[in-house]
């Protein structure tokens, strides 16, 4: 492994005051804001655009998947452009795959957006394990030995989760918290530096204590990546990321998609550093 891994890289990104995850997500009502077409040349154009204004400024960014995979090669062959835009420019890249499988297939999705030197190589992806958790063991493998990330879904933004994420397993567990918790005793186990590779997804618009997590307890060990989509256009506002995450909220990245990327090119730095200052403010009081 030649870069740090990506719970370092993380702690550096916090420690820098920076918490902000610029989502890439190129719909086709966007596109005809950013005056590209519906195509895979338009979801290049804007992924690249965001790149370049986060670099420096987010601590991540964020494609999501679907939007690009609509064009086919043609949208793979421009999304491998911008990761490698993103790799230039420093800034960490949580590919939004969202992939769960029986473990040897979802093996191959690991290798797919986590093998070094994989045309569609990220630093962490986003990973479903609601067919247990010991299904991830190739991504695992892959955040223990490369450096990888993973974002594991817990407690998601959509209204819809509420039925599956806050049933109880048979060892009485909400799903979501039996989520959170196999995620931070993984890092416990593992991970080396104060920040783990392993994190979780939990909705920003959500009331987490119905999911059964309980955000005043910090769990044991190295910190808990939380990746919290919602703000934004879904609702939730970043200024109150503090109170919403209490004391799991020192290892949040806070995403945006449409509200950043609504308005197209024209302010999309403006747009990118407000966000930026507004999420940093909320987690430390320290202004930009
Ligand atoms: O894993 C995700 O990123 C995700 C999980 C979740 O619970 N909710 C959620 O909205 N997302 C993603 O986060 C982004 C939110 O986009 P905006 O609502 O436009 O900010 C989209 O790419 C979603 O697919």
């Amino acid at each position: 492994m030649t870069r740090p891994a990506f719970g370092a890289r993380l702690a550096a990104e916090f420690a820098a005051g920076r918490h902000l995850c610029a989502g890439i997500d190129p719909h086709g009502p966007l596109l005809a804001g950013w005056g590209v077409a519906d195509d895979a040349d338009g979801a290049e154009r804007m992924g690249r655009d965001v790149v370049a204004a986060a670099a420096g400024v987010a601590a991540c960014v964020k494609p999501q998947i679907a939007f690009f995979e609509r064009f086919g090669a043609a949208g793979f062959a421009a999304l491998e452009r911008v990761l490698a835009d993103a790799r230039e420019a420093g800034l960490l890249v949580v590919a939004d795959v969202k992939r769960g499988d029986i473990g040897s297939s979802f093996a191959a999705y690991a290798d797919t957006w986590l093998a070094p030197g994989s045309p569609l190589e990220a630093d962490a992806m986003t990973v479903v394990a609601y067919q247990g958790f010991g299904t991830l063991a190739g991504a695992l493998e892959r955040v223990q030995r490369d450096g990888k990330g993973l974002f594991v879904l817990a407690a998601t933004s959509n209204p819809e989760a509420a039925e599956v994420q806050q049933a109880r397993r048979a060892d009485g567990r909400t799903v979501a918290a039996a989520m959170v918790e196999d995620a931070a005793a993984w890092n416990a186990a593992h991970a080396s530096g104060p920040v783990g590779g392993v994190g979780v997804v939990l909705g920003a618009t959500l009331d987490l204590s119905a999911f059964g997590i309980d955000v005043a307890v910090r769990p044991d060990g190295p910190a808990l990546p939380v990746l919290a989509p919602g703000f934004g256009h879904q609702g939730a506002r970043i200024e109150d990321a503090g109170r919403v995450f209490g004391g799991i909220g020192h290892a949040l990245l806070a995403n945006e998609s449409r509200s950043i990327l609504n308005g197209g090119p024209a302010g999309l730095s403006d747009r990118i550093r407000e966000r930026a200052a507004a999420v940093r403010f909320a987690l430390s009081g320290e202004p930009a």
